[in-house]
C-alpha cells in the first residue's frame, strides 16, 4: 500500500534547516535573553542571528521573526499553519479554558465566537451606534480638564486621564455601565489591574517554561499564581454580576450593548430562552478580552501620541492649526468633523509606528509544519512576530527613530495588515477585530485635546528633557515609563 502524503510533512531531524540560535543554558534555553523589554532584547539578538532566530524559552522552541519579509511568510503565505495561540495555564484561566477570541486556539469555536464578534460588535455600523457615548464621555473630559486650568497651574496627570477615558466608554459601549460605578472607578484603578494581568501574562509563569515539578515550585515561590488567581476571581465576580444584571426582567437599558448583544446572539442560536445559561462563560470570556484588549492598548497609543506632539512642537502646531481650521469658533468638535483631519490621522499613523502597544502582537503557535524563508518551523513551534523591531527596520524607514507624520504623506502603507512592514494591530486570521473601535476613539479625543487647549510641559521643563523611556516590565504592553504630566491651557470657552 502507498503511504498517505501529507503537503507539509514534518522532515526527518538530519534533513531540516532550523534558523540559527543564540547559545542556550541548560533547562532555561534562552529564557535570560529575554530581559525586562523583550522587543528590544530580541531586536539586538536578531542583529546578530538574523531576521529568523530559533530560541528556547525553558521548554518552548520559540520562532522570532523580525523582518518584513519573514513576516510576510507568517502572516500572508503560512496563515493557517500558524494562526493558534499557545495554551498556558494563565490564559486558560484567565478565559474559561479557552471561551475568548483572542487566547484560544484555532477551532471551529474560535471561528464562531470571533465572527459573531466581528459581525456584531465590531462592524462600521455598530461602532457608529456607539458615537454619542463617546460624544458624552469625551466631553466630560474636556470639562474637567477645563475646570482644572481654570482653578490651577498645576499639570495634569495625561496618562491617568486618558486611561479614564478609553475605559469610561468602553464600560458603557460594553459592559453597559460607567466605570464610576463600578469597583475601578478612576483612570488609575483600572490601568493598575490591567497592568497587572498583562505583566503576568507578558511573563508567564514558570509552569509555562519548565517541567511542570519546577514551574510549580518557582510559580509558589515567586507567589505570581496566587496574585493571578485572586485578580482573576475578582474580575469573574465583576462579569457575572454584569450578566446578571442584564438578565434581570424590566433592566432599564441605555442601548443595546455588547453583554445585550451576546446574550441576544446565544439566545437566537439555542433558540431556547434559558439556555442563555450555558453560554455565560463565553460571554464573561469575551467581556475580559474587551477588557484586556480594549483599554490599555488606546490608552498608551494616545499616552504616546501627547508626548510625541509635546515633545515636537512643530507637529502639535500644525495640528492644532488643521482642527482649528476645521471646527472654526463652532464650539463643538464632532465625530464626523475628525474624518477629515488628515495630518492627525497621519500622527496617529506614526505613533503606532514608533510605539506600537504591543509591540511583539501576540504570540502564535505553529499548527502544522511550514518554512519561514526557507527555515523549517515544527508544529507546536512558538512564533514571535517583533513588530516594534520591523518598524523601526532602518531598511525600510528613514531615520527610522525620528517622530515625523509627514512620512506617510502620499503613501499607501496602512495598518490593516496588508503592509508587512507595519503592523500594529497584526495580520491574517488573527488581526486585531478592534482596529475600527480603536481609530475612532484615537481619532476623537486626539482631536479634542489638540481643538480645546495648549498643552504645555509643568515648571519650566524643556522639551529636550521629557523622558521618552518605554516601561520595561515584560508586559504584553509597553507604555511610557513615567507618567506623562502637562499643563493644559484652555483657548476657547464652552
Ligand atoms: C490602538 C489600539 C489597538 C491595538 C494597537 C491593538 C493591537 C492588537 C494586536 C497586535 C493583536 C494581535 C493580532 C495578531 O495576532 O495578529 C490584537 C488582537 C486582538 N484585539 Fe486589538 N488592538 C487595539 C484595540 C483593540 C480594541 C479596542 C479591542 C476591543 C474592544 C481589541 C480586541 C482585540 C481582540 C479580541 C484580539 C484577538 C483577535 C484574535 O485572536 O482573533 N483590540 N490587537
Amino acid at each position: 500500500l502507498k503511504k498517505k502524503q501529507h503537503v507539509n510533512k514534518t522532515p526527518q531531524n538530519k534533513q531540516k534547516h532550523l534558523p540559527p540560535s543564540p547559545p542556550k543554558l541548560p533547562l532555561i534555553g534562552n529564557l535570560h535573553q529575554l530581559g525586562s523589554a523583550p522587543h528590544r532584547s530580541l531586536l539586538q539578538l536578531s542583529q546578530k542571528y538574523g531576521p529568523v532566530m530559533l530560541l528556547h524559552l525553558g521548554r518552548i522552541p520559540t520562532v522570532v521573526v523580525s523582518s518584513a519579509e519573514a513576516a510576510k511568510d507568517v502572516f500572508k503565505t503560512n496563515d493557517l499553519h500558524c494562526c493558534s495561540r499557545p495554551t498556558y495555564a494563565g490564559s486558560r484561566r484567565l478565559t474559561y479554558n479557552y471561551l475568548d477570541v483572542a487566547f484560544s486556539p484555532y477551532s471551529d469555536y474560535w471561528r464562531e465566537i470571533r465572527k459573531i464578534c466581528v459581525v456584531e460588535f465590531f462592524s462600521v455600523k455598530r461602532v457608529q451606534s456607539y458615537r454619542s457615548i463617546r460624544e458624552e464621555e469625551v466631553a466630560k473630559m474636556v470639562k474637567s480638564i477645563s475646570d482644572h486650568s481654570s482653578s490651577s497651574v498645576a499639570p495634569v496627570d495625561v496618562s491617568e486621564m486618558l486611561f479614564a477615558l478609553v475605559a469610561s466608554i468602553l464600560f458603557r459601549v460594553g459592559f453597559g455601565t460607567s466605570l464610576q460605578s463600578s469597583n475601578y472607578k478612576s483612570g488609575k484603578a483600572i490601568h493598575k489591574i490591567i497592568h497587572d494581568m498583562e505583566t503576568m501574562l507578558g511573563g508567564m509563569s514558570g509552569a509555562e517554561y519548565f517541567p511542570a515539578w519546577i514551574g510549580w515550585i518557582t510559580d509558589r515561590v515567586t507567589g505570581v499564581q496566587k496574585k493571578f488567581d485572586r485578580i482573576t476571581s475578582e474580575l469573574d465576580v465583576f462579569f457575572q454580576q454584569l450578566v446578571d444584571d442584564h438578565l434581570t426582567p424590566g433592566r432599564k437599558q441605555e442601548h443595546e450593548d455588547i453583554i445585550d448583544v451576546l446574550l441576544r446572539t446565544l439566545k437566537e442560536q439555542t433558540g431556547v430562552v434559558g439556555a442563555a445559561q450555558l453560554g455565560h462563560a463565553s460571554v464573561k470570556a469575551v467581556l475580559m478580552d474587551l477588557f484586556l484588549g480594549g483599554i490599555d492598548t488606546g490608552a498608551i497609543t494616545m499616552w504616546w501620541a501627547m508626548a510625541e506632539i509635546v515633545k515636537n512642537p512643530r507637529v502639535m502646531k500644525k495640528a492644532q492649526q488643521e482642527v482649528r481650521n476645521c471646527i472654526g469658533n463652532k464650539g463643538l468638535v464632532s465625530e464626523s468633523d475628525t474624518e477629515q483631519l488628515e495630518y492627525l490621522k497621519k500622527i496617529i499613523k506614526e505613533t503606532l509606528r514608533l510605539h506600537p502597544p504591543a509591540p511583539m502582537i501576540l504570540p502564535r503557535e505553529a499548527m502544522s509544519h511550514f518554512k519561514i524563508q526557507g527555515y523549517d518551523v515544527d508544529p507546536k513551534t512558538l512564533i514571535l512576530v517583533n513588530e516594534g523591531a520591523i518598524a523601526r527596520d532602518p531598511k525600510i524607514w528613514n531615520d527610522p527613530e525620528e517622530f515625523f507624520p509627514e512620512r506617510f504623506d502620499g503613501s499607501s502603507v496602512d495598518f490593516k495588515g496588508q503592509h508587512y512592514e507595519y503592523l500594529p494591530f497584526g495580520a491574517g486570521r488573527r488581526m486585531c477585530p478592534g482596529i475600527y473601535m480603536a481609530t475612532t476613539t484615537l481619532q476623537f479625543g486626539l482631536a479634542n485635546l489638540l481643538y480645546w487647549f495648549d498643552w504645555k510641559l509643568p515648571n519650566g521643563m524643556k522639551v529636550e528633557d521629557l523622558d521618552m523611556e518605554e516601561s520595561a516590565d515584560a508586559s504584553l504592553t509597553v507604555p511610557m515609563k513615567n507618567h506623562l504630566l502637562l499643563v493644559p491651557q484652555k483657548l476657547y470657552q464652552n
